[in-house]
């Protein structure tokens, strides 16, 4: 039994050789593989350590804590590789002194065996695929978690599906899609098992995510080829995949398709024109998809010409239920707000009046100095005041400007213009405000709020949805009339006793009866009357 990758079981514990992911803020974090070494690693006689803009951290530090530990840098004993920085007067304070105040506020436990350094801290996080996406050396462009949690869900990827994918490109849909489908490794007496079919052209890339899917401990889960799929469909050593669900990450899907037909397609119109078939003959054919299941199928391309592409050709290969989608995905802040003109600078704090009588004060005391002001104010080459109290030296024509002063601020003592309105009313504001909040937690200041984004970053692609439905035999046809049978219900359906059939009988000779007497007396009336009248 292999040992489970972190991805889908990471343990309680942070362990060596495994893959953590170092969470520096909330959009930086860097994976490391984690290494127990024993003696100097690179110049560190700690071993291997990690330098971040918060400080290092050697591994040893990081291995054998809880998943989610909050960690302090520690003073690291650069050894040689110190001295060649000596030598060359690189050594700067800032090695261990940096930098972001956020994190240099720790109250993290110190490191074990080491000193702890006052930059700052990270956090220790198990690898999932959604972190994974934020933090993976990128080779392509890459399917993200808002995207890729829409389709697994739509191609109904679920324990226990085989699923194709193409191509693997940076692995990003490949790690979700192997949490999706994984219900147990599979043993090597050939149980069948939840798989991901990855295959990938690009030799570099191959070879890169080959070395990620054994670091990640997903073998046997990840199976990858490095083929061209237009030309070489989905088959593996000639055997089918059996595959139920379908992802094409392609820059041209409608050439991977015909090679998703349940049998050999006949030639597909590419723009109108007869395009090559998959070059095997009748007898070799042989179908990647499951025969007794519906496959589902996504294809994501980044443009509307392509997708009317795919769609064609779908249709032309018998799938159904073709619909495309677009994620249009926004995050939603969530956050405390806090208004009134005395509120200290902080995140979510607004520097306006919190209530009708804070504004009103503020626009009396606008005012009173505004009239001061007029009073005392004579001189040609005054200073303006502004809307909000400030005194600047200013435009004329500025709209905001409401007064002039003689530059000698407002007389009064409080007039600093430093627009902030911290005048005698707001500080005993101020004071009541502290004595109502002082009972609650930071935290819990303020109204809760939420708000989306303004506006979408960016368009990733189109997905184009679309089901075959299962391979029909003659002999599933035979055993489904059989167990249904065609023209015959009344036979079946709700079978009559015997009386009732009697009855029933006995009504239709009835209903009959009273036909033929209907239709001799139209006849008898026929024959008389109208003629009659028409002579007359
Ligand atoms: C946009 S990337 C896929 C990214 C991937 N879905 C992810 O989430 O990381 C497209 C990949 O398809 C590969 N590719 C293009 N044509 C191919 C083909 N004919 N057969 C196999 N792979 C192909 C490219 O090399 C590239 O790596």
């Amino acid at each position: 039994m292999p040992n489970i990758s972190p991805f889908l079981d990471p343990g309680p514990l942070t362990t060596p050789d495994t893959l953590a992911l170092v969470h520096l803020s909330r959009d930086n974090l860097q994976p490391v593989y984690l290494r127990n070494d024993v003696g100097a690693v690179d110049g560190y006689a700690e071993g291997a350590v990690i330098n971040t803009r918060f400080g290092s951290f050697p591994h040893s530090t990081l291995i054998n804590i809880p998943w989610g530990s909050q960690v302090r840098a520690s003073v690291v004993d650069t050894g040689s590789r110190g001295r060649k920085k000596r030598k060359l007067g690189q050594v700067a304070e800032s090695d261990v002194q940096d930098k972001d105040s956020e994190n240099a506020a720790s109250d993290a436990k110190p490191a074990r065996g080491t000193m702890t350094a006052s930059s700052g801290f990270i956090h220790i996080l198990p690898p999932t695929p959604e972190i994974w996406t934020t933090s993976l050396p990128h080779r392509t462009q890459v399917v993200y978690t808002p995207d890729y949690s829409y389709i697994l869900h739509r191609i109904r990827a679920r324990p226990g599906m085989r699923l194709i994918e193409a191509g693997a490109g940076s692995g990003s849909f490949t790690h979700a899609a192997v949490r999706a489908v994984y219900n147990g490794y599979p043993k090597p007496s050939d149980e069948k098992k939840g798989k991901v079919f990855s295959f990938e052209f690009d030799k570099s890339r191959y070879e890169k995510m080959h070395e990620e899917v054994h670091a990640h401990g997903l073998n046997g889960l990840v199976q990858l080829t490095h083929r061209d799929v237009y030309n070489d469909g989905f088959l593996l050593d000639g055997e089918s995949p059996e595959a139920e669900c379908i992802f094409l990450d392609l820059p041209a899907p409608w050439r991977a398709l015909p090679h998703l037909s349940r049998r050999r397609p006949k030639p597909i119109k590419l723009f109108g024109e007869d395009a090559a078939a998959p070059s095997s003959d009748d007898s070799e054919w042989k179908s990647p998809l499951r025969a007794d299941r519906t496959a589902y199928i996504c294809t994501f391309s980044p443009c509307i010409e392509q997708v009317t592409q795919t769609i064609d050709v779908m249709r032309q290969l018998g799938w159904m239920e073709i619909e495309m989608v677009e994620v249009a995905h926004r995050k939603i802040g969530v956050m405390r707000e806090r208004f009134g003109l005395n509120m200290p600078n902080d995140r979510g704090a607004n520097v306006t009046p919190g209530n009708v009588a804070e504004a009103v004060a503020k626009l009396r005391e606008v005012e009173n100095r505004f009239k001061e002001f007029h009073a005392q104010t004579q001189g040609e080459d005054a200073d303006v005041i502004m809307e909000d109290g400030a005194i600047e030296n200013g435009d004329p024509e500025d709209p905001r400007i409401i007064g002039k002063s003689n530059g000698k601020g407002d007389g009064k003592g409080d007039g600093k213009g430093d627009g902030k309105g911290k005048s005698r009313s707001n500080g005993e504001q101020h004071d009541r405000d502290s004595e109502d909040t002082s009972a609650t937690k930071p935290w819990m200041l303020g109204r809760l709020v939420h708000r989306t984004e303004p506006e979408l970053k960016t368009h990733t692609s189109y997905l184009v949805f679309a089901v075959l439905p299962q391979e029909w035999t003659e002999e599933q046809e035979l055993a489904a009339l059989e167990k249904w049978p065609c023209g015959k219900e009344n036979k079946v359906i709700g079978s009559l006793d015997k009386e009732a059939r009697k009855q029933e009988k006995r009504e239709l000779l009835k209903g009959k009866k009273r036909k033929k007497e209907l239709d001799s007396k139209a006849e008898g009336d026929g024959a008389s009357s109208p003629k009659k009248s028409k002579t007359s």
